[in-house]
């Protein structure tokens, strides 16, 4: 059993001149790469396997990188399932509140294989608002499946 806030995961990051798009500014799949490694290195510390991503669910830019500036990536779990970890992740300039962006990754426990495993570790939900985010990350949950049914039978 492990505590929720011993799952907080930070990396910082410089946006380097490599990392731009058209507009100079630090390209969003970037951002996204740094977002989703640091979900990857979150619950595989967790769970002590190896950790895929199922789904990113309302990945939001609330603001543009400057190409220099240095970013702190904060993730941590909200919900443990069956075989897979809700981990929220923000990424903000480093020292300040501004909130470049946040989303949430849903990572699952797989085998050698690449096949889906339990998660063998549990979550201590210590205070109410661990417990207020468990049950909305249990929510979500339900919204995200009929949200992927929906995109599964789009006609394209
Ligand atoms: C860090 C990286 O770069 S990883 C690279 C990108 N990711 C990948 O290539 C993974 C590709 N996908 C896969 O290989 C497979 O889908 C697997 C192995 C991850 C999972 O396969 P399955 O177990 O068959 O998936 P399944 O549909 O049962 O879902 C697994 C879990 O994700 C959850 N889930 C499924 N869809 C969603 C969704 N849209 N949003 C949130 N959670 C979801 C399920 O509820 C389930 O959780 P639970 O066991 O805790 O209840």
């Amino acid at each position: 059993m492990k505590a929720k806030q011993d799952t907080k995961t930070i990396v910082k990051f410089r946006a380097n001149g490599d990392m731009g798009n058209f507009y100079g500014l630090l390209h969003g799949g970037e951002l996204f790469k740094m977002m989703d490694t640091i979900a990857g290195v979150c619950t595989r510390r967790f769970c002590s396997n190896k950790t895929l991503t199922k789904a990113v669910n309302n990945l939001t830019f609330n603001a543009p990188t400057k190409l220099g500036e240095i970013i702190k990536i904060t993730a941590i779990i909200d919900y443990v399932g069956k075989t897979s970890m809700e981990c929220f992740v923000r990424a903000k300039v480093e020292g300040t509140d501004i909130i470049k962006a946040s989303g949430y990754f849903t990572m699952v426990s797989v085998s050698e294989d690449g096949e889906s495993e339990i998660v063998n570790e549990k979550i201590e939900y210590v205070t109410d608002e661990d417990k207020m985010y468990r049950d909305l990350a249990i929510e979500r949950r339900k919204i995200y499946k009929e949200v992927n049914l929906l995109q599964q039978n789009y006609k394209l």
